[in-house]
């Protein structure tokens, strides 16, 4: 068995339950839902709205909490992640980038090691350029604020922000929204680039089926309030599921799946560790609310 093999998955989500108001207007949200990342894969969750994509995010993130249920990540529970720990272990890029007005660019890139009040502002100041650069943005940009920026650069910040404290794991929720065709893809290319550099993992949101295709190595479909089925893009192609053919077969769907096995990354190409491994399709064991 390799070692990826044997080592605790990155997410390891359990029998979760997600339950939202109360009485008369309880809604469940996610019913007894079961989810595991390995080291280096990136993971597409998709789902129709509401389905509970981002609250999963959320949940991963540590900011919300599960009705019932484990959500574990790098073994621990999410739950316990705290704010300051959050940051170095699990990196994310909200919607819109989500950065604060107020502050420049290297501010908002620094926030979360200057909130730690652990490293002197030099040493911090040091790391926010580092990530700058790493996300192809130029010194000169360290001192523009958010209001000056082009949507692109918007996300290249919020994402070098997400990755300051180098964390293991990077959530994206639309990470290409609002971007054209040709940010879109510049975006794209950095993610993979930075995947392949840093052994990241990945679990993002997309409903843009091009961005699923030219990075996800492994797609997850939320439907009835459960991961319905996961595999590789063509594995849940083929699954049969109102949702999917309506996602995947429309004919944007055609139109992103032309290139699918000419961009669809080598996930050993994309990280010498990652050991191919995706489960075809899970079926959990139904059980009501109170695990029966
Ligand atoms: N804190 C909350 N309190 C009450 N309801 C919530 C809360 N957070 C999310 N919800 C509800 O949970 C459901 C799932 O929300 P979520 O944002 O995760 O959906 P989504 O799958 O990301 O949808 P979309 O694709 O439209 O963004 C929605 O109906 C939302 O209104």
């Amino acid at each position: 068995m390799s070692a990826s093999r044997m080592e605790a998955p990155i997410v390891d989500i359990h029998g979760l339950w997600t339950v939202f108001g109360r009485g008369k207007e309880e809604v469940v949200i996610h019913q007894d839902l079961e989810m595991t990342v390995v080291r280096g894969e990136i993971v597409a969750l998709v789902g129709g709205s509401g389905t509970g994509k981002t609250v999963l995010l959320r949940q991963m993130l540590g900011l919300e909490q599960a009705a019932k249920g484990e959500v574990k990540v790098l073994g621990q529970p999410a739950a316990r992640l705290g704010r300051a720990g959050a940051a170095s272990r699990v990196g994310m890029l909200f919607q819109q980038g989500a950065l604060f007005s107020a502050f420049s660019v290297m501010e908002n890139v620094a926030f979360p090691l200057r909130e730690l009040r652990t490293l002197p502002d030099d040493l911090v100041y040091d790391a926010a350029m580092v990530k700058l650069q790493m996300v192809g943005l130029k010194p000169a940009d360290a001192l523009k604020m958010p209001a000056d920026l082009s949507g692109g650069m918007v996300k290249r910040v919020a994402l070098a922000r997400a990755l300051i404290m180098d964390p293991p794991l990077l959530l994206l929720d639309e990470p290409t929204a609002g971007l054209d065709p040709n940010g879109s893809d510049e975006f794209v290319a950095l993610l993979r680039s930075l995947h392949k550099e840093l052994g990241l993992t990945v679990v993002m949101v997309t409903h843009d089926l091009d961005t699923l295709f030219a990075l996800s190595t492994r797609v997850a479909v939320l439907a009835e309030k459960r991961v319905l089925v996961t595999g590789t893009p063509g594995e849940v192609v083929a699954f049969k599921h109102p949702f999917i053919e309506h996602f995947f077969l429309g004919e944007r769907g055609r139109r992103a799946m032309t290139p699918i096995h000419d961009t669809a990354p080598d996930p050993d190409a994309l990280n010498p560790d990652f050991d191919g491994v995706h489960r075809a399709f899970v079926e959990p064991t139904q059980k009501d609310a109170h695990g029966k």
